[in-house]
């Protein structure tokens, strides 16, 4: 695991190495203190030596100023390597995120995602910075301490024989009791995070269903479950302390009967015992110091598992070194025997035996129940999903051929949920086309009769849009989307649902447009009414992920009953001549 992870603090390798050394030397000065006192007392003090004790008073004064120093800068360069590891980190994951296809995002949830990239980065980075200090200074001190305790009396240092293997094991002990509750702590808080984003994602929705009550009991239980997980794996790890406490008291209790006796009996010098306490303070406190580093280690190996799972999560859809660097050259579009399931392991298909040949520049309406695979047919195209079986072709060749990003900027899909981002209409249609003029960003508008609304702001195509777009209606935002796909000037363009809040009249004038603007570009139309595609090619009708039918307005209308039953139960009030 340090291994895989090493490379991401390399950057800052300069910071750490100096950051240790600082460490190191901070400890040795801060060892050399209690010898110097030792001498000042016994030596000093007891000869009424006033010079000596000056001198190595001053002496004692230069070494703790020069640990205070080292002990600066280290934490100074142990904080960079820290964050900068953290950032790097970060980067590295959110990097992989975006190679990631629908379904390895679905496999770890959003809010899973994001806790990963945040909090379990946060206790990473915490865990380098504190814990370079610490697995440097502690063994160390606690090595240099012993050392200097025996110096100093050999035979009061066996107190540290039996304190040492009680900690030891009563450290062990917590630690493997531990482990487990810090894993779970860290997916309570991704349940945690699922709530609250889903929570505030679909806020209006909440508010308009008047679920708000429903929402807190949801939120209180996340976050009673949370809590627990929080004291279950923080109340082992505080008890770490009074066992730390009991056996140091019991210790320095031990040395100063023993030692006490041996000033009495002349065997030890006042100053020597002194020294020893000092030592022996360093020696528990750095054995805290492991004890606590154990216990984020422990932490910081569930988060480090977590982020390696993100990052060596291996995309379910990505360029292999097959794909050639061709263009996609024409809006074809062919499906053979196409079978699709979303879980390899259901027994379902949610597409079975699909077989499509769309001509380049037609206009394809696909109509269906909800859930009848409508929307997984047209992912297939840009790629979205791969196939189970068969394959679909674009352009004449296998969609598995292309670059990646030759096929998806080929086929443009504007999906049910689409989302706007924070910035101007116009920042948010380049989207489309990073290097898009103003006359092609109105043109583009103009087909999808955005330019109407928009021209209507005060600062047109300046008009700032809130996050998501909530700032515009929903047919406002549909026909945003729209431009902003067309901008792209793909050769085959999906529209799922995407006119479904716009009224009928501004969806035919939408369609009237493509027919008029875009005549080389497959435009494949998902709709729930038959207005929106009577007047498409052919009609695909779709019946629990099998195709029904395909034929044109009159032609269906005449033979298959599922279009029949649409076409009755929307005639009514819809107003649309077939
Ligand atoms: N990401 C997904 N993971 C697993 N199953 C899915 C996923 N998306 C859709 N499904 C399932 O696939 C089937 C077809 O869904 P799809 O969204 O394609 O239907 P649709 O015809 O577009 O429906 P609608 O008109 O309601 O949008 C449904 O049974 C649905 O539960």
């Amino acid at each position: 695991m340090i291994k895989k992870l090493a490379p991401y603090i390399s950057k800052y390798k300069k910071q750490f190495n100096l950051g240790c050394i600082c460490t190191g030397l901070e400890a040795v000065f801060e060892l050399l203190i209690p010898l110097v006192m030792a001498y000042i007392v016994d030596i000093g003090i007891r000869n009424r030596d006033i010079e000596y004790t000056i001198k190595m008073g001053l002496l004692m004064f230069l070494l703790s100023l020069i640990a205070l120093g080292l002990g600066l800068a280290s934490a100074r360069l142990s904080s960079i390597a820290g964050q900068g590891f953290g950032a790097e980190l970060r980067e590295a994951e959110f990097n992989k995120i975006q190679t990631y296809s629908f379904k390895n995002i679905e496999k770890f949830s959003t809010a899973s995602l994001i806790t990963r990239l945040t909090g379990d980065v946060h206790t990473m980075q915490m865990s380098v910075t504190m814990g370079m200090r610490m697995l440097i200074r502690a063994p160390i001190m606690l090595v240099c301490a012993l050392t200097l305790s025996f110096y100093l009396n050999a035979e009061l240092a066996i107190v540290f024989a039996v304190a040492i293997p009680i900690l030891a094991f009563s450290l062990f002990l917590i630690i493997r009791k531990v482990r487990p509750y810090f894993t779970d702590l860290q997916e309570k808080t991704d349940g945690l995070n699922i709530t609250v984003q889903e929570n505030l994602i679909g806020i209006r929705v909440v508010k308009s269903f008047v679920r708000g009550i429903f929402e807190k009991k949801k939120f209180n239980k996340s976050n009673e479950e949370m809590m627990q997980a929080s004291e279950r794996a923080f109340g082992l790890v505080v008890l770490n302390m009074p066992v730390m406490q009991m056996i140091m008291f019991s210790t320095i209790i031990a040395i100063l009967w023993f030692g006490g006796n041996m000033v009495f009996s002349g065997n030890l010098l006042v100053g020597r015992l002194i020294s020893f306490l000092a030592y022996v303070n360093q020696i528990l406190f750095s054995l805290m110091m492991i004890s606590m580093m154990f216990m984020m280690a422990t932490r910081s190996v569930a988060c480090a598992k977590r982020i390696l799972e993100v990052l060596e999560e291996i995309p379910d859809i990505e360029d292999d070194n097959n794909n050639y660097d061709y263009e996609v050259k024409n809006g074809d579009v062919k499906f053979t025997n196409v079978t699709f399931r979303y879980y390899e392991d259901s027994s379902e298909n949610n597409l079975t035996d699909i077989n499509l040949d769309i001509e380049s520049g037609q206009t394809i309406g696909i109509i269906g129940g909800t859930g009848s695979g409508k929307t997984t047919l047209a992912q297939l195209i840009p790629r979205l999903y791969d196939v189970t079986r068969g394959s679909v072709e674009v352009g004449g060749y296998d969609v598995r051929s292309y670059k990646l990003e030759t096929l998806r900027n080929a086929v443009a899909m504007v999906l049910q949920n689409n989302t706007l981002f924070s910035g101007t209409i116009r920042e948010n249609l380049k989207w489309g086309n990073a290097h898009a003029s103003d006359k092609q960003i109105e043109a583009a508008s103009k087909i999808a009769c955005a330019d109407e609304f928009i021209n209507r702001f005060p600062d047109k195509y300046d008009t700032m849009l809130e996050q998501g777009g909530v700032n515009l209606s929903g047919g406002q935002r549909q026909r945003l989307t729209i431009a902003r796909a067309i901008l792209k000037q793909p050769k085959v363009l999906i529209l799922d649902d995407s006119t479904s809040a716009v009224d009928t009249s501004t969806d035919a004038k939408i369609r009237q447009s493509f027919k008029r603007e875009l005549k080389d570009t497959t435009k494949i139309i998902i709709a729930q009414r038959i207005s929106s595609v009577y007047d498409a090619d052919q009609i695909i009708v779709l019946d629990d992920g099998k195709i029904s039918d395909i034929g044109n307005h009159s032609q269906l209308i005449k033979k298959n009953e599922i279009y029949q039953d649409v076409y009755k139960s929307q005639q009514e009030g819809v107003g649309f001549s077939g």
